[in-house]
């Protein structure tokens, strides 16, 4: 992230194609030669960490884990408490993960440093009936905490602004569609 960064209140870092959130617009820090963004260690890491998420997701939703395959995109956030400049950075709408990205079939959020410590706001709130506030339910970010959730219109979702400090997470996601599955990343 600090390689580039949005002039607004969210970057990403797209681990599988190297985009990064550079003002209004995205660059590739991959295409660096001999980068030194992802170290053999991180992408190692990486591969532990989404494993044992994707067993999570098959073993609590009752998928076989034949069929529960990594999608497009995975990505690193940062938010902050800047004003949106371009509508991506515009992190606090409620929205369906699936018409975002339509591969999704479950999203994983883990998310890498604490709420009330690191930032205010950004907590993450499930939309249950969007009419009915008092069935909300708030997921407050933590270090390690892992939130996952099928991607469809049964949960509409939204972050709470952030109204100070940073707040990074990584997104996860997975498809039962074999035709959209992406490998781990590799370093070249
Ligand atoms: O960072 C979060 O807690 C959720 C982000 C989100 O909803 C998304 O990327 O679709
Ligand atoms: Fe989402």
């Amino acid at each position: 992230m600090a390689l580039g960064g949005s002039q607004g209140g969210a970057s990403i870092m797209d681990l599988h194609s190297g985009a990064l959130s550079f003002n209004d617009k995205f660059i590739n820090v991959y295409a660096q030669k001999k980068h030194n963004v992802l170290t053999p260690t991180d992408l190692a890491v990486y591969k532990l960490v989404r494993t044992k998420i994707q067993n999570a997701i098959a073993e609590t939703f009752g998928i076989d884990i034949n069929s529960l395959f990594l999608t497009h995109p995975t990505f690193f956030s940062r938010l902050t408490s800047l004003e949106a400049v371009t509508p991506h950075d515009e992190y606090w709408h409620a929205h369906i993960d699936k018409h975002t990205y339509e591969s999704f079939h479950y999203t994983s959020l883990l998310y890498l440093n604490d709420y009330g410590v690191d930032f205010k706001g950004g907590r993450f709130i499930f939309f249950n009936d969007i009419s009915n506030p008092t069935k909300n339910v708030t997921v407050e970010p933590r270090k390690g905490r892992v939130s996952m959730f099928t991607s469809g219109s049964e949960n509409p979702h939204s972050v709470e602004r952030v109204s100070e400090g940073l707040r990074f997470a990584i997104t996860v996601s997975f498809t039962c569609d074999p035709l959209k599955a992406i490998q781990d990343p590799v370093l070249k």
